[in-house]
């Protein structure tokens, strides 16, 4: 293209952009005094509400004329809020769109079409000042997504009626900033290195960004993923699973927007901080949040108030800690054990073993007295028919002794202790049975017997009153009692009889299990198992409402976990999304997790490759110590290369981490992370430098995290991103089993620009596996100071 092409193309793309940031703000001033309107509207039917109303009880008639009086009012209020609130929401877009109302462009020239069409590409659609064509496409329409799939040259897209093809004649990116263009490239094979370059090359922030204008080809696969039930997503650090993931929901909210809501999907996420980093992504693409919680906050809703549930970081540290008992290596191999598929399995055998015999039972009382004793109600339940599931056939005891309860009432009713309890009722009992005496009378006339009557009717209410609360827990099944049951398990005579794989030192596991479940505490790797026994046994409260479950770092789960939650949301899409290198808990190194299993659902598997969190020279470090490094493809972006600094002792280390930190802030990182590996060493490495550096440290009940100096452990940092990092202490001595490596890479890859490794002593042999001229390397000696005599 010539200069001055270039010139007048520029000069264009300038002018369409002011035309189209002049007809958004046209668009914000009619929806701006709309948007007043509905308010003022709302406001006066809240304050007009009862004005606008027939209220009359005297007569029946009059009564369902109030009722449905206050219903239409009530509708046309919440219709009214409705709207406000849409109309709420187009503003805040058309805020955002106003100072930057697209990204890019694609010439598009359909098959069998005389014409192109130019398709500009921003966060949402604009239409022109008739309604008639489009100035802007929403990244999400169909047509916008030749935009991330190809090249200039042939291309295609899906839509409802089928495929449509032909050719992109130009694939352009925008910068435009205030309102403003400020920069424009013609882009080739992947989405504008250049917009990536720079976008990569900001600062880390305390919260996670949108890509929309850079998502790449691999990752729109993801987002726009419809096929399968199960779509599944192993992808290296830093390749972006969770960018993707937001995107995703993002985009299914938008093709779905007719039936999804947010409410209807939820993000199982590793830890809290996670939570809140991610949470401005889906507002500022001009969506809601969906629902967020932790696999812990799920399991302890299931629990209630039963167990004291062990938080899977004080597994973690039980697993890390150094200096191990006999005791701790035997529940070092429980934890295996139970995060294996055979558990899995053995409770299933017990399970079908269950259906035949074994239950155990709680006999049912009132006032003090067996009224219906367990062996009853195990008998009861072994004669209903076995071809029905276990929660069926307790549904069906659940009736029986419901009904045993109705006949008790009426004998119960005649009792001298009824008379008694009368007195307690309260004030409103009396004027309920006044009122229904009265209504009585309306009907029959008869007012003989009043007294005997309304005797009759107190005696009822106490009765009836004292019975709720056990026949509220006769209907949630509470006389099975599954924790004995389930301790069952545990014990020799059972599992004898159970055609599964048991670990060596299963009657010692067992025991112990058989503990903590007497003392009411569920460690980690029994919690899911617990629950699993329980819902399976009494039956799924399954979420039928939720339509969409995402998990992230899904390496950490295991095929039981997965199992869960498939019950738990039984009509849910699962998009599940996790790296192999990066499983830190005990399990994800030895046992399967639902990345490594052989997912026996219709799924699809997608492998990302490239990594653009860090820059390339870090990416070089971190792959070589993972033993399928080769696959990690770095994005080029150049940048230093990491630091090992060798020292002595840790007053040493002190003193370099603070050099450090010094520095990197004179270079203009806002983020700085020093990461440990557990939270003892955090605290220690807190305390090191509370007094020189001003340093927040981070712990398992930190919800946000802001800008500066932060002190965290490895497995609070997963998912999130630092200008720097550090790695306190990466010596030989602290980092030296397998599950260390995967804890090694996983803090290291938390860098986006700088990175180094302060190690007391030698430093861990994952170093040893990296190339030396990938890294620069100083050993620290303390220079002995001779004392002059
Ligand atoms: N297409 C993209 N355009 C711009 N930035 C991107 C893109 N993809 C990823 N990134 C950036 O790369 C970084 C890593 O992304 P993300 O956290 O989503 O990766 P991840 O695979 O979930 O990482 P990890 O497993 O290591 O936690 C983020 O800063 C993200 O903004």
């Amino acid at each position: 293209m010539t200069e001055e092409n270039q010139d007048r193309e520029w000069q264009e793309e300038k002018n369409r952009v002011h035309l189209v940031v002049d007809e958004i703000k046209r668009k914000i001033n009619i929806l701006r005094s709309r948007v007043s309107q509905l308010k003022d509207n709302v406001l006066d039917i809240r304050r007009e509400f009862w004005d606008d109303v027939t209220v009359n009880i005297e007569e029946l008639d009059d009564r369902i004329e109030t009722e449905a009086s206050i219903k239409q009012q009530q509708e046309f209020l919440s219709e009214r809020e409705r709207s406000h609130g849409k109309a709420s929401e187009q503003l805040e877009t058309l805020d955002k769109l106003k100072h930057s109302p697209y990204f890019g462009r694609i010439d598009f020239q359909q098959d069998g079409e005389d014409t192109e069409q130019q398709i500009y590409i921003g966060l949402a659609s604009v239409m022109d000042e008739n309604d008639e064509h489009f100035l802007v496409y929403d990244w999400r329409a169909p047509i916008a997504s030749m935009y991330y799939d190809f090249p200039p040259g042939p291309a295609n897209y899906d839509t409802v009626q089928g495929n449509i093809s032909g050719e992109i004649n130009v694939k352009r990116q925008y910068l435009i900033r205030d309102g403003e263009l400020k920069g424009m490239f013609d882009t080739g094979l992947t989405i504008g290195d250049h917009l990536l370059q720079s976008v990569l090359g900001n600062q880390a922030s305390t919260k996670m960004k949108s890509i929309v204008a850079t998502i790449q080809r691999e990752q729109n696969r993801i987002i726009r993923n419809e096929k399968h039930k199960v779509l599944m997503v192993q992808g290296v650090a830093g390749s972006g699973k969770t960018s993707a993931a937001l995107q995703r929901v993002a985009y299914l909210l938008y093709r779905y927007r007719e039936t999804l809501t947010s409410e209807q999907m939820v993000l199982f996420s590793p830890n809290p901080l996670f939570n809140s980093y991610v949470s401005t992504v889906l507002p500022d693409l001009g969506e809601d949040n969906m629902q967020q919680m932790t696999f812990y906050q799920f399991l302890d809703s299931q629990l209630s108030e039963q167990f004291q549930l062990e938080t899977p970081f004080e597994q973690m540290e039980f697993y890390l800690q150094q200096n191990r008992s006999e005791k701790d290596s035997l529940r070092e191999q429980a934890m295996h054990y139970k995060a294996s598929f055979s558990f899995q399995q053995m409770i299933d055998q017990y399970l079908d073993q269950l259906a035949e015999s074994g239950i155990s039972f709680r006999g049912i009382t009132f006032r003090g007295q067996m009224i219906i004793p367990k062996k009853a109600i195990a008998q009861y339940f072994y004669k209903t028919e076995r071809t029905l599931s276990i929660p069926d056939r307790l549904e069906q005891v659940s009736n029986w002794i419901l009904y045993q309860l109705k006949k008790l009432e009426k004998v119960e009713r005649e009792k001298d202790w009824v008379l008694e309890e009368t007195e307690l009722l309260d004030k409103a009992d009396y004027m309920d049975v006044y009122h229904t005496l009265q209504e009585e009378h309306d009907f029959s006339e008869d007012t003989f017997h009043d007294y005997e009557r309304e005797e009759a009717l107190l005696r009822k209410r106490v009765v009836n009153w004292r019975l709720r609360p056990l026949r509220a827990k006769v209907k949630q099944l509470a006389f099975v009692d599954v924790l004995k049951t389930y301790r069952q398990l545990f014990s020799q005579r059972i599992h004898q009889d159970l055609a599964v794989e048991m670990p060596d030192r299963w009657q010692e596991i067992s025991q112990m299990t058989d503990e903590y479940l007497a003392q009411k505490y569920l460690t980690w790797e029994d919690a899911p198992a617990y629950i699993y026994f329980e819902k399976s046994l009494l039956g799924f409260d399954a979420q039928r409402t939720i339509q969409h479950v995402f998990i992230d770092e899904a390496q950490d789960y295991t095929p039981m976990q997965f199992e869960l939650m498939k019950k738990m949301y039984p009509v849910s899409r699962f998009t599940m999304l996790g790296d192999i290198n990066q499983g830190i808990y005990a399990h994800s190194v030895a046992e399967e997790t639902i990345l490594s299993d052989q997912l026996p659902d219709e799924h699809e598997r997608i492998v990302l490759t490239r990594s653009y969190r860090s820059t390339r020279p870090i990416v070089e470090f971190t792959k070589s110590m993972m033993p399928d490094g080769d696959l990690i493809q770095p994005f080029e972006r150049e940048g230093n290369l990491p630091i090992v600094m060798e020292v002595e002792q840790p007053e040493m280390a002190k003193e370099k981490v603070i050099e450090q930190i010094n520095h990197y802030q004179e270079q203009g990182h806002e983020t700085i992370a020093i990461i440990g590996k557990t939270i003892k060493e955090c605290r220690l490495i807190h305390q090191y430098l509370s007094d020189s550096v001003n340093v927040e440290l981070m712990s398992e009940s930190a919800h946000t995290f802001g800008k500066g100096v932060v002190v965290i452990p490895v497995y609070l940092a997963k998912g999130i991103e630092f200008d720097a990092v550090i790695l306190f202490n990466a010596s030989r001595e602290n980092y030296q089993h397998e599950l260390e490596r995967n804890l090694f890479y996983t803090a290291c890859t938390r860098a986006m620009h700088d990175l180094a490794l302060f190690s007391i002593g030698t430093p861990s042999h994952f170093v040893d596996d990296i190339p030396n001229d990938l890294y620069r390397h100083y050993k620290m000696h303390e220079i002995p100071v001779k004392s002059s005599e």
